[in-house]
């Protein structure tokens, strides 16, 4: 073949050739055909189309006995199914829900296997006024192909990539809202949940949510069509969560496929009536003129009720996290913890919790190509163990390197959804150290794209907790090993340092403490987790570390970030046992444990202050920092943690020193 390329094409291989262009046979008949195969079955394009298409068979029988739908005709369960949709997006100054019809508005037929089949067409153009004369189209549990065609043909922005994934622009919203994020404040909140100063849960009243609700059921009901995702949540089968998802965009619907627990077939026939429900009417502004209302972006949760509203931001995060606040109120209730942390398990079943606050490596370290994966984000520990309480990652993009982080790199294809990224006009393919459209750029995949993901996603009582932290300044040391009270010091302080923006010129890192490593999403007061986590490490035998992946040699701007390679060595180390009996020296000022050597990590950079060469600079680094940590704490000298007075007089005694 290399040898004579050409052979193929060569004229002089056909006999004929030399005599000119062989001479076109036709068939005795002397009906010309253009091939051998036997023509299509279709006697129309429109039949031919129809071919296309076939109505996937019933992957499970309909079991017999159990289930509430078991014994219904699938003509009745299409009927129920809409019957409660039509509740869930039921004004509440009207006596029944809108009329629904499943499909595409688009599509005036839907034909399955060469019947036509006619659903009621109606145009969008009908005044919203008569809301309840028109149909509301329902996109039920569409899968990822079909989602990948309403976001390409209607939502401006999305694009398929070089490596198949959907890229979406999530509008002028690229990051959480947490300002925005208001709880209902009622007879069952009003004594469970942390509130005032330093809470996550702003308050507002049972009325104005119903005003909200109204605002973002109208909004939806007024579209030709809606998305409606019926999925679970938590991989643990007893304390499983349904939730339904109505939303206006694919790339919503798209997001929670991926991120939530995707039913089975069978599962979705029995689902019934979800536990927890979001209205997603998040192109629509919420009224400023409302009650407590003090921006365009209202993300309000009723627990009595069980619903959220989002209004007036596209980011899709909101779900996510909205959901899993719920979590923090639901799962304390039964005694189950839950946790801002990844998780993975090695060969031998030890298990790992990754703490920390967004962009500390929750996700990039717990993605470990010698581990399992149980979950990047969140997570339940229970007296049975831990569960993943969602079905995919949700992974930072910006800088993303095939060679550092080969499982994410190779998770982004077909089904994942590409957020704010930007991309080649021509070839597709993104770039991912481009910062146009946000720094927050991300992907969110199906967990089974990790090929070491566990599935279930569940695994034993941890044996260690890492807590990680990115310190810009510099002073952290790259590993620790913490005690039960420092553990739960630095896990109630929740602190990681930002840099500020950089376009203004400010250099300077931005400390931030967030209880429990995620004060944005608890409900109750930190303490009470903190009490949870500690009950339960102490039972376990689990031991804490605290893992700096921020800044070496210097604070943010002076220094660089501990190199990657070092970090996965580090916690390697950690997963391992071989640091649990390494040999240990003791820091100044944080009372650390810090060790002298670690296989593939240079030994210098193990103590911060080698590494820095204005040993001055780095003592006063360290002492502001601690200063920081100190008066962080102050807000929790006056509250007890568990039921002895002991644990919380060390805790207090677990802090900085000086
Ligand atoms: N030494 C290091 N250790 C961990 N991550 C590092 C390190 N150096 C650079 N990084 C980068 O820092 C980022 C860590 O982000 P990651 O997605 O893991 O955050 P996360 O904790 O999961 O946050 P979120 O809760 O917002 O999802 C990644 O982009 C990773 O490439
Ligand atoms: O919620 C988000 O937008 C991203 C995330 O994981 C976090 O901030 O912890
Ligand atoms: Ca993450
Ligand atoms: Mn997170």
């Amino acid at each position: 073949m290399a040898a004579n390329g050409n052979a193929e094409f060569s004229f002089a291989k056909h006999g004929s050739a030399r005599n000119g262009l062989s001479k076109i046979q036709t068939q005795k008949n002397g009906i010309c055909h253009d091939d051998s195969a036997p023509p299509v079955k279709a006697q129309t394009i429109d039949e031919l189309h129809s071919l296309q298409r076939k109505k996937s068979a019933p992957t499970t029988p309909i079991k017999g006995t159990e289930g509430a739908f078991a014994a219904l005709s699938e003509e009745e369960r299409q009927k129920q199914q809409l019957q409660s949709i039509s509740a869930s997006l039921a004004s509440l100054t009207r006596e029944t829900g809108p009329k629904l019809v499943k499909g595409d508005p688009a599509r005036k037929s839907e034909t399955a296997k060469g019947h036509a089949v006619h659903h009621h067409y109606h145009a969008p153009t009908i005044s919203v006024s008569d809301s309840s004369l028109k149909f509301t189209h329902v996109l039920y549990n569409l899968s990822p192909a079909e989602l990948y065609e309403q976001a390409i043909k209607y939502e401006k922005g999305s694009f398929i990539t070089s490596t198949g994934a959907l890229a979406t622009l999530s509008g002028a919203k690229t990051g959480r809202s947490p300002r925005d994020k208001r709880v209902v404040r009622d007879e069952t909140t009003e004594d469970d949940l942390w509130w005032g100063k330093g809470s996550p849960n702003i308050e507002m009243d049972e009325h104005t949510f119903m005003v909200n609700r109204e605002r973002a059921v109208d909004y939806l009901n007024s579209l030709d069509k809606v998305f409606v995702n019926d999925q679970f949540l938590n991989w643990d089968p007893e304390n499983r969560i349904k939730v339904r998802i109505v939303s206006a965009r694919a790339y919503h619907s798209l997001f929670m496929h991926n991120m939530c627990i995707r039913p089975s077939p069978e599962e979705l026939e029995n689902f019934g009536t979800p536990d927890f429900t979001i209205y997603n009417a998040g192109q629509f502004p919420c009224n400023r003129y409302t009650h407590y209302m003090t921006s365009s972006t209202s993300i309000d949760i009723n627990l009595s009720r069980r619903e959220m509203v989002i209004l007036g931001t596209q980011y899709a995060g909101e779900m996510k996290k909205g959901l899993f606040s719920v979590m923090h109120y639901l799962m304390p209730k039964r005694q189950i913890l839950s946790l801002h942390s990844g998780c993975n398990m090695g060969k031998d079943g030890d298990v790992a919790l990754f703490f920390g606050l967004s962009g500390t490596g929750k996700t990039t370290l717990s993605t470990d190509h010698n581990r399992y994966l149980i979950g990047d984000d969140e997570h339940c520990w229970s007296d049975n163990g831990v569960s993943n309480i969602e079905g995919g990652c949700y992974a930072k993009c910006i800088d993303l390197a095939r060679e550092k982080e080969p499982d994410i790199w190779n998770a982004i294809i077909f089904g994942t959804v590409l957020e704010n990224v930007v991309f080649d006009e021509h070839t597709r393919e993104v770039d991912y150290t481009d910062k146009s459209v946000t720094e927050n750029t991300r992907a969110a995949y199906p967990i089974e794209y990790i090929p070491n993901a566990k599935i279930p996603c569940v695994g034993p009582h941890p044996r260690n907790v890492i807590l990680l932290a990115c310190d810009a300044f510099g002073v952290l040391p790259p590993v620790s090993k913490l005690s039960l009270a420092q553990t739960m010091y630095h896990f109630i302080s929740g602190y990681t340092a930002l840099v500020a923006g950089t376009e203004d010129g400010i250099k300077e890192p931005q400390a931030t403490f967030s209880a429990c490593f995620g004060a944005a999403f608890i409900m109750l007061h930190p303490t009470k987790y903190a009490a949870m986590l500690a009950e339960k490490m102490q039972k376990h035998g689990a031991t804490g570390w605290l893992v700096n992946t921020g800044w070496s040699g210097g604070r943010y701007g002076q220094g660089n970030r501990i190199k990657l390679p070092y970090t996965r060595k580090i916690i390697d180390a950690i997963h391992s046992g071989q640091l649990l009996n390494a040999t240990y020296k003791r820091t100044e000022v944080f009372g650390l444990e810090i060790p002298i050597e670690i296989d593939g990590v240079p030994s210098e950079i193990l103590d911060p202050i080698n590494t820095w060469s204005d040993k001055k600079a780095y003592k006063d680094t360290l002492l502001q920092l601690g200063g920081l940590f100190k008066k962080n704490f102050e807000t929790f000298t006056n509250y007890k943690i568990g039921k002895d007075n002991k644990l919380t007089d060390e805790i207090l005694a677990a802090g900085p020193n000086f």
